[in-house]
């Protein structure tokens, strides 16, 4: 719940960015592996585990929940599981930090197991909207108690006679698709979880690898139905963690905006719902080639090999913000860069995540002297092109760890350097950012 002191940091006008670097794994792809690793039978092994502090806070939420996880090495992690039903209820309450899908998601795996616990989380956390997995995981029989407006602390009751559903999700979240799929396991016979946005499907994925009775359809409406049969048998699989691209977007946007950069990132997973920011700077002219790729125990992964260029501002078709709903406070300091408008739409999502992340872009680019219109569901940003952003202000990030680094990434290539008010948050998703960044070349400097 509580935070380290906040540590202000500053990225610096950077000499060009030149090497090869690795980020971390996957971040959905973690929770998501110790989850159904602690509701399956048998042992799960992990390599590749993100170790950052949302993910270490799913893991000790398994745990409480009386999975055995146990850290092998760096990355390589041990789950044992219940079997699913088989959870206990935790003794303490449990602190998500500032996770929201650590904490949506283990509602959803607890939701149909017949214990309650206590869900909580810093103060970002408790400002986000839980109604949206709470509300329909009642269909089941869970029941729960709020703060008002659905904020943590909160408790869920998980039902004592569960039964299946069928549940159209009404907005374009993964986490309330998986909560409801990962609830549906432990409900009999078969529930029908549909969206009309086809949002990162990770979930789908490993139930099918861990066994699950699990298939997905097309709806009328364009989106997806997806069945899956309750009392299911899930056992332990061997998983390796792809690398995060949502990591991989910080050296990326880095590389094509310091004059001169020329960057390799190796291993990257390419499943096409999070390839979104790759697909968009390509069209705004980024220099960027994917190299050697392949299929990695289900998922796509390649090399990025990256080279400065002059972007050109483009308007993001909207039905590609779901593919990269993370990446828009990288892609709008890469618009910053760009020659013209980038108009981004579609973006009503933002205002729910770590912060109202539409809110703080458009702070943190007016700050360092960036146009910039604010639209009621996205934003225009009038590019300065390279070597014509002043820089030189002061972000602040509302504990968003994502807003911090594209504000540092922004001051590697602006006229001065570029403050944010917190770096720490940074640890939450890519504790290793500032050192794999100096690696390359870039410069900061403590505020
Ligand atoms: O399912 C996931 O792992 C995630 C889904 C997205 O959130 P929403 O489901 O709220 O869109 C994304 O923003 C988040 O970083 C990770
Ligand atoms: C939105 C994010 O994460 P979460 O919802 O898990 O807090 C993110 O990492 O950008």
């Amino acid at each position: 719940m509580s935070h380290p002191a906040a540590r202000p940091l500053k990225g610096c006008p950077s000499p060009a960015l030149k090497g090869l670097a690795t980020v971390p794994g996957d971040k959905s792809i973690s929770h998501r592996s110790l989850i159904l690793g602690g509701m399956a039978l048998g042992e799960t092994w992990i390599t590749g585990l993100l170790e950052a502090e949302d993910v270490l806070n799913t893991a000790n939420a398994v745990r409480a929940f009386g999975a055995s996880v146990v850290r092998q090495g760096p990355g390589a992690w041990k789950v044992s599981g219940t079997g699913v039903g088989g959870w206990r209820r935790p003794e303490d309450v449990l602190d998500f930090g500032n996770a929201g899908t650590g904490s949506r998601l283990m509602m959803g795996a607890m939701a149909t197991t017949p214990v309650s616990a206590v869900f909580t989380g810093d103060a970002s956390l408790r400002k986000r909207p839980m109604k949206r997995v709470l509300e329909p995981l009642t269909l089941f029989g869970t029941e729960y108690e709020a703060q008002p407006g659905g904020l943590m602390p909160l408790t869920v009751k998980g039902a004592v006679q569960a039964m299946p559903v069928t549940y159209h999700v009404p907005m374009a979240s993964a986490q309330v698709k998986s909560a409801m799929l990962l609830a549906a396991l432990n409900a009999p016979g078969t529930s029908r979880i549909s969206q009309t946005t086809l949002t990162r499907d990770h979930t789908e994925r490993m139930l099918k690898a861990f066994g699950a009775n699990i298939t997905v359809g097309p709806a009328e409406d364009g989106g997806e139905v997806i069945s899956i049969t309750g009392e299911a048998e899930l056992k332990g699989i061997k998983i390796a963690v792809p690398r995060d691209p949502s990591s991989a977007a910080f050296p990326l946007v880095a590389a094509l905006i310091v004059p001169g950069s020329e960057v390799t990132l190796t291993d990257v997973m390419l499943n096409p719902r999070r390839t979104g920011l790759f697909d968009t700077l390509k069209e705004m002219g980024a220099d960027l080639e994917i190299r050697n790729a392949h299929d990695a125990g289900g998922e796509m992964v390649g090399d990025l090999v990256v080279r400065a260029s002059q972007l050109k501002g483009i308007e993001v078709p909207p039905a590609r913000v779901s593919d990269m709903i993370d990446e828009f406070p990288i892609l709008s300091v890469a618009a910053a860069f760009a020659e013209g408008k980038t108009v981004m739409r579609g973006l009503e999502e933002l205002r729910v995540k770590e912060s109202d992340r539409l809110a703080a872009i458009i702070a943190g680019l007016r700050a360092n002297g960036v146009t910039v219109e604010e639209l009621p569901d996205g934003l225009i940003v009038h590019g300065m092109g390279v070597g014509g952003v002043p820089g030189g202000g002061s972000v602040v990030t509302h504990l968003d760890h994502r807003i911090a680094m594209s504000f540092l990434v922004m001051g590697f290539a602006a006229k001065s350097a570029v403050m944010v008010d917190d770096a720490a948050m940074i640890a939450t998703s890519f504790p290793v950012f500032e050192s794999l960044m100096k690696d390359l070349g870039a410069v900061f400097e403590a505020a």
